[in-house]
């Protein structure tokens, strides 16, 4: 359950993101009252494109229904990857253009407050366009800007949080950092979480695609680790050769539903999982040897047991068929061994430079008290316990609080300590007990902080407030309430913790304005 939990709030795994993707579009289009997907991609569907004579532009926006032709100049790229324009001052969503593209596009939604089109034809070009490197780039829906150079992506992201902060604090000057991007965006992600299928004989490891029971093979992708791809290429090749039976989804029979696979960056150990729909997973010796011999990086090959219905990846039960228990993994000094449930950070390198920037936030002498909200695992908390007196973490995943205790033992930090519970409950009663941090670190799931926790901030006075977010949005409608209550934004820094998707990493830094 606490993977789970984890998984949908802190993007993680790449099933889950495919979701998160999916429902953060419908939100940011629920605040413009749009809903849809991408239809479009120059190129690949290049047949979709339809000549500029059969344009019949409109000349009132009320009048606009779909199936109508308009042409849109895109001003920029809104929070789920779409080219965002105007037509007679309404804001019109376009999946696939790009900023400072001209596009003639076909209505298909039209509402009081927005439209939604499609493409038909690229009137004005961006030169930041270019061909998705992936094969199913439309069909997966994984990735969300393969169309546009990696320069672009970074630009667009700056803007996402730069428009978040207008929107919803009303900062038209926003004292943001450049954001922080991969010197390589491709080949980052640690983990692999993929539904097995069969089509005919061939087995299939994917996602499903939007809307549908359709799964997606998406072999050998490109932002997944290559040991990853190697080692779920293998096994796939494993379970075909003992004939070991796949999990169909419609007449729910068969036996394995989900391959994960896991890279510990340090050692280039892999953790491989097996998610089976029954108790029993047939020929399990057999497949543990081949594994074994046919990929010797893989240290754990574990069994998890889900027989439920629901989109929950994980089942409660996990056994480790053969080898290690844990995946031994090291971020900076800092050490964690992970079970096979456990949350870890996707993208390590990334989460790095966003962790420096927390510290570079936090500025600790060695004296401070610091609470880490929403501490997962502990990582952050272990990162600056060093720099501070004490560190204590709160989260309300059980799983996680352990985690984290046994994380902090294993990397020997003796002034950390992790505490089971709701955030908004937790620190208000420390503070009425009179406990107050010198410094608060805040990463909510991307709905943001409950309202008793900010009052709760507002209240302990801490004189550094650093908050971690994965949703510009709701960052910035919490930053109006603490701005409200006697805090100052001193800088924002994003960082693209998911190349290729329009995800972005922020790490804001607030100060009293009593200091
Ligand atoms: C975005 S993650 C942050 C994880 C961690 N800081 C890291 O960098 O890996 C948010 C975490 O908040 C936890 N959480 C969600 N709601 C919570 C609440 N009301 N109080 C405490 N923790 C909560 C989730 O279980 C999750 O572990």
């Amino acid at each position: 359950m606490y993977q789970e939990r984890k998984r949908s709030e802190v993007i993680m795994a790449r099933m889950e993101d495919k979701r998160a993707d999916r429902n953060r579009g419908e939100r940011q289009r629920k605040d413009a009252g749009v809903k849809g997907k991408r239809t479009f991609h120059e190129g690949r569907s290049g047949s979709k494109i339809k000549p500029a004579s059969s344009l019949n532009a409109h000349s009132s926006a009320e009048e606009v229904k779909a199936g109508d032709r308009i042409v849109v100049t895109i001003k920029r790229i809104g929070i789920n990857g779409e080219g965002v324009g105007y037509y007679k001052r309404k804001a019109v969503f376009i999946e696939g253009a790009l900023t400072g593209e001209v596009v003639k596009a076909q209505v298909t939604k039209a509402e009081r407050g927005y439209i939604q089109a499609s493409v038909t034809e690229i009137e004005k070009k961006s030169p930041h366009r270019q061909q998705p490197p992936c094969p199913v780039y439309e069909e997966c829906g994984g990735c969300q800007l393969q169309h546009m150079t990696y320069e672009a992506q970074l630009m667009a992201k700056e803007e996402i949080v730069r428009e978040a902060f207008q929107r919803y604090a009303g900062i038209d000057s926003l004292p943001m950092r450049p954001i922080l991007g991969m010197d390589n965006p491709w080949g980052y992600r640690n983990k692999a979480q993929l539904q097995a299928g069969r089509q005919g004989r061939e087995i299939l490891t994917g996602l499903y695609a939007a809307g549908s029971h359709r799964l997606v093979d998406i072999s050998g992708c490109e932002v997944q680790d290559p040991i990853v791809n190697e080692v779920i290429e293998g096994t796939k090749a494993v379970l075909g050769e003992l004939d070991i039976p796949i999990y169909n989804e419609r007449t729910r029979e068969g036996a394995v539903r989900t391959i994960v696979a896991r890279v510990g960056r340090a050692s280039e150990h892999v953790q491989l999982t097996l998610i089976t729909a029954a108790d029993r997973l047939p020929d399990a010796r057999r497949l543990v040897q081949r594994i074994r011999e046919k990929l010797p990086m893989v240290k754990t090959i574990a069994q998890n047991v889900n027989k439920g219905k629901s989109p929950l990846i994980f089942g409660e039960r996990t056994t480790v068929l053969w080898g290690d228990e844990r995946l031994n993994e090291t971020l900076g000094d800092v050490r964690f061994a992970l079970s096979p449930r456990a949350f870890f950070q996707l993208n390590p390198e990334q989460t790095v430079k966003l962790y420096d920037a927390v510290k570079e936030a936090a500025a600790l002498t060695g004296k401070e008290l610091v609470v880490d909200a929403y501490c997962g695992t502990g990582t952050i908390g272990m990162w600056l316990a060093k720099d501070a007196s004490e560190v204590r973490g709160i989260e309300v995943i059980p799983e996680a609080v352990a985690d984290a205790r046994d994380n902090a033992c294993a990397s020997g930090i003796d002034n950390a300590r992790f505490f089971e519970g709701r955030a908004e409950e937790l620190l208000p009663q420390w503070v009425a007990q009179g406990v107050r941090p010198d410094v608060v670190v805040v990463d909510p799931p991307r709905t943001g902080c409950e309202l008793p926790l900010l009052q709760a901030i507002a209240k302990a006075q801490p004189k550094r407030l650093v908050y971690v977010s994965c949703n510009p949005s709701t960052l910035a409608k919490d930053c109006k309430v603490l701005l409200d209550s006697g805090y100052q934004l001193e800088w924002v820094q994003p960082v693209d913790m998911f190349p290729q998707t329009s995800h972005v990493e922020c790490c804001s830094l607030l100060v009293r304005k009593d200091n």
